[in-house]
């Protein structure tokens, strides 16, 4: 194991050094094994014969380690900041995986920043339990995002309204590149950052492009980061996750998922539904997700309207353009999408409508989404499911089950194909609820670790899984989350 420090070459306006907080009593609340063992940190522990609690608290730190805070800006519900940067986040470096690929080793919850604008720097257990729980459910399901190597309790009080124990989450992520980075070099008409910022960006996530110069480097850059963002809507999409607080400073570069604030899943299929108790509008609500992830496209092309071209009439028009690809590339993806939920190869104009009147369906019935595709999935293999999804969508079914025969292949086949990407269990909202709850007041992981024990199985059907199957008996009308947790 290795810590690197690659970021602070880029130079001293990309960060400022800060130091962790001291926890008073670090003591290790969740720990991800595998991960730890696939960035060499496992055996560097067992080498040393080290405990993790001190090293992913802030409260020792790793060798070759030179913590950071990263400067970022942001658009927040539409409104730009031109500084906010990590107030709660220490960079420790980065670490390079079994794979060869290199990852961002970060603290959150670790203490005050330079840019902390007040806040206290810290993280309550439960929002640290949640962003554990819910990065590695959403991994297992496979939806790029970050991941969490562990979660310490840091022996202190944290105030949110009441007391409430203090932690620290370490996560890994494929980098903390934000669109809200570039933009906050943009806002400072720093040309030559941007620039700096994109090779480094291109250099560790898009290697393809290395050799590319110029505006075509540029155009080629945006066009890879756009591609990734439609493959990760759409996987949000597929699974059911509400991200919350799509903001620029919570949307990568990368395409990974990142900042577990006030994120959830639905249960009833309904593309308004929005949970955050800030998001008053609905801004970021389910079905809105595409639409603003195009919008955070068009602040990041801003920042390279100045590459893009030397006149800016011409720029403009490349942006505009490279833009315009997005809704069209998102709306094939996400067919392609929900024709593999819902089975059916795409042949033609009908079967998308056949996969979009399924949805029609559900929203009418106010029907769950996971269970309805799980129980479709199971209903070519299995008498009591096929019985009761003909009852409950007579003509469709018949319609359905008319056209999958047509497509020809074996029905055990199309369900093996469905299963992947339907999944039997999800993260569901009031069992997070009740295991967070549950872990607070056992002060105790157990909770945690039973329930993930059975989101990282999501597409079988273990012993546990049925206790956690079951949707909220409200529908989750009354469910609400929050940010800056
Ligand atoms: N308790 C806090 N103290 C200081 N700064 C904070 C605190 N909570 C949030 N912030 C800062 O407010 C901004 C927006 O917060 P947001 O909730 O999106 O991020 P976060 O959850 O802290 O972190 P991340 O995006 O890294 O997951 C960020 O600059 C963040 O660092
Ligand atoms: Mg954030």
């Amino acid at each position: 194991m290795q810590i690197s420090n690659s970021y602070l070459q880029l130079g001293d306006d990309f960060y400022l050094p800060s130091t962790p907080r001291q926890p008073s009593n670090p003591q290790l609340f969740l720990w991800n094994q595998g991960l730890a063992e696939s960035l060499g940190v496992a055996d560097f522990l067992a080498q040393e014969q080290e405990d993790p609690a001190g090293f992913f608290s802030g409260g020792r730190l790793l060798p070759n380690s030179k913590p950071v805070a990263l400067a970022y800006a942001g658009h927040q519900f539409g409104h730009f900041n031109p500084r906010l940067g990590d107030g709660r986040a220490h960079l420790l470096g980065e670490l390079r995986g079994d794979t060869d690929m290199v990852f961002d080793v970060q603290l959150k919850g670790s203490g005050a920043t330079p840019f902390s604008r007040g806040g206290d720097g810290l993280c309550g257990l439960g929002p640290a339990v949640r962003e554990f729980i819910m990065s590695e459910a959403m991994a297992a399901l496979g939806v790029p995002t970050s991941r969490t190597l562990a979660v310490v309790t840091t022996g202190d009080e944290v105030y949110r309204g009441d007391a409430v124990p203090g932690a620290v989450v370490c996560r890994v992520a494929a980098s903390h590149l934000r669109v809200g980075t570039f933009e906050y070099f943009y806002a400072q008409g720093n040309k030559d950052a941007i620039e700096r910022l994109c090779d480094y960006a291109i250099s560790r996530h898009f290697p393809e492009l290395a050799s590319s110069e110029g505006p075509e480097k540029y155009s080629g850059f945006l066009r890879a980061v756009f591609s990734r963002q439609v493959e990760l809507v759409c996987e949000w999409l597929r699974v059911g996750f509400v991200h919350g607080v799509m903001n620029t400073d919570n949307t990568t570069i990368s395409g990974e998922t990142i900042d577990y604030g006030p994120c959830a899943m639905i249960s009833t299929y309904n593309p308004n539904t929005v949970f955050s108790s800030i998001d008053a509008m609905g801004r970021y609500r389910f079905g809105h997700q595409p639409s603003i992830a195009h919008w955070n496209m068009a602040r990041l092309t801003e920042c390279f309207l100045p590459l893009l071209d030397q006149d800016s009439k011409q720029a403009t028009a490349i942006g505009e353009s490279l833009l315009g690809e997005f809704p069209q590339n998102f709306e094939q993806r996400y067919h392609h999408m929900l024709a593999s939920k819902t089975g059916v190869r795409l042949q033609g104009d009908s079967d998308k409508a056949l996969c979009e009147d399924f949805l029609q369906l559900l929203r009418k019935q106010g029907l769950d989404y996971t269970n309805s595709f799980d129980s479709l999935t199971r209903s070519l293999i299995d008498p009591q499911h096929e019985d009761r999804c003909a009852s409950q969508w007579p003509e469709w079914y018949q319609a359905w089950s008319a056209r999958i025969e047509q497509q020809g292949r074996p029905r055990e086949v199309v369900a093996e194909g469905m299963r992947r990407h339907n999944p039997v269990v999800i993260p569901r909202n009031h069992h997070m609820e009740a295991v967070i709850d549950e872990c607070i007041k056992n002060g105790s992981p157990d909770a945690a670790k039973s329930w993930l024990k059975v989101l990282r199985r999501p597409y079988q059907d273990l012993p546990t899984t049925p206790n956690y199957q079951d949707p909220p008996a409200d529908g989750d009308r009354s469910y609400q989350t929050f940010c800056g947790t």
